[in-house]
């Protein structure tokens, strides 16, 4: 049994494991002040004030041991979730940032043979055991920011194999490593340069032999498409996603990043579980995905990396679209595992308030990846994921910006940082 007490605020979250928070739900953060919490087993036994938790340890702990942790100065939080990263991957791109500082545009890069199909080449040359090497590292610096679950996309394979590959490794790492990874599959991120000028074959090859692979060999839960202009139409990221559907994989989708595209609306016609980016999303995407319960998933580090505007996530929030977070990680618009940076950057780019923020890396983050029963709020009976930080509440997480205020994370119930660093197994 552990017993953590005298934390200076607990934000819990509570109350929206059934549906994610929208509109002014998303300020409600079930605070505790003074706040005492009881893990057993992996798992939150009790959640209160530390005089409560005090007495439900001395009535229930019986034999057991208990270990007792003061949180005092600290502010704890449900562990943050990231719904959106490409972080299996082989090399990096800095060289590009040069050549964007000089104007050139992302997907002219991308055109060019760069970006994404750069990425592909060094991933389709690692072996699975360099990509496992590569993406633990990513997941080391994800926990040391208190990052306790991770969505994974594949999408640097762009053929059969090296898609399975990126796949496989997700498991491996989901079994082996700390950190929780939600698979999603990507084959429909670029189109390969063996299908330049014939996106349509290329989506035929995606629909009738990577989707059916990945879905015997169970290695992902979600189907997600760059619909873009100059990547996947909308028809195509239709007809990619709906493949998807019929062999049990939910939908996501990249809009709206670039241009106003029509990824929002695809997303709220096919019940996607999440739109993401949407710097560029129309007026009546925002309402068709209030309307169909989509949540946006927005990614404010790849608009800063990538030097353009935020997307609107005051309009989203005023629309009753529940509002996600995310890093992104990726080699070319948003290398970074700093999911605290990315919620400084939602507050003081895009508006978000603090309260906000936090209801989107955690039980809103959590819903965007379909697990919101188990995680994303601090409340009996779900897994025992939980971030102290250094920290008097959690506006502060907002003010003291570009600093990692982690002291310890739990993960699963256990110890995996302690004063900012990784307890070694
Ligand atoms: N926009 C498409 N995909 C990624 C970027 C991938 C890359 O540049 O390697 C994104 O979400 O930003
Ligand atoms: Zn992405």
């Amino acid at each position: 049994m552990i017993y953590i007490h005298s934390a200076a605020q607990i934000a819990t979250l509570r109350g929206a494991s059934a549906k994610p928070k929208a509109g002014k739900e998303m300020e409600e953060l079930g605070l505790i002040e003074d706040g005492g919490i009881v893990i057993e087993d992996g798992i939150f036994t009790f959640v209160g004030s530390s005089e409560e938790a005090r007495r439900y340890v001395a009535e229930h702990s019986g034999n057991q041991e208990v270990t007792v942790l003061s949180a005092e100065g600290r502010t704890v939080t449900p562990g943050l979730i990231d719904p959106h990263t490409h972080i299996v991957f082989s090399g990096s791109r800095e060289f590009e940032l040069n050549l964007r500082l000089q104007g050139a545009k992302y997907m002219d890069i991308l055109n060019a043979g760069g970006g994404i199909l750069y990425t592909t080449e060094r991933t389709r040359e690692a072996a699975e055991e360099q990509l496992m090497a590569e993406t633990v590292k990513r997941l080391d610096r994800f926990l040391e920011y208190g990052v306790t679950t991770v969505e994974a996309k594949s999408g640097y394979g762009l053929r059969l194999e090296d898609e399975l590959k990126q796949l496989r490794v997700v498991r491996r790492l989901n079994a082996s490593h700390p950190v929780d990874l939600v698979p999603t599959f990507m084959g429909a991120h670029a189109v390969p340069v063996e299908y330049k000028g014939n996106a349509d074959a290329f989506v035929r090859t995606v629909i009738e032999d990577m989707i059916p692979a990945v879905a015997r060999e169970e290695l992902a839960e979600f189907c997600d498409v760059f619909c873009e202009e100059g990547a996947f139409t909308v028809n195509q990221s239709r007809d990619i996603l709906a493949a998807g559907q019929k062999w049990g994989l939910k939908p996501k989708i990249h809009a709206d990043e670039l241009v106003s595209y029509g990824g929002a609306e695809l997303a709220a016609e096919l019940g996607a579980v999440s739109a993401d980016h949407l710097l560029h999303v129309s007026e009546a995407g925002i309402q068709r995905m209030a309307e169909a319960g989509v949540i946006a998933v927005l990614l404010p580090g790849t608009a800063f990396f990538l030097m353009a505007q935020p997307a609107n996530a005051r309009a989203m929030i005023a629309a009753g679209v529940p509002v996600a977070l995310s890093t992104d990680r990726n080699p070319g618009s948003s290398p970074t595992e700093s999911l605290p940076f990315i919620m400084n950057l939602a507050c003081l780019t895009m508006r978000m308030t603090p309260a906000e923020v936090l209801a989107a890396c955690t039980i809103n983050a959590a819903h965007a990846i379909g697990r919101a029963a188990t995680i994303g709020s601090i409340e009996v009976g779900k897994q025992a994921d939980l971030v102290l930080f250094d920290a008097p509440n959690y506006l502060y997480l907002q003010y003291h910006y570009a600093v990692n205020l982690v002291d310890t994370v739990f993960k699963k119930g256990e110890v995996v940082i302690q004063n900012g660093r990784r307890v070694s197994a």
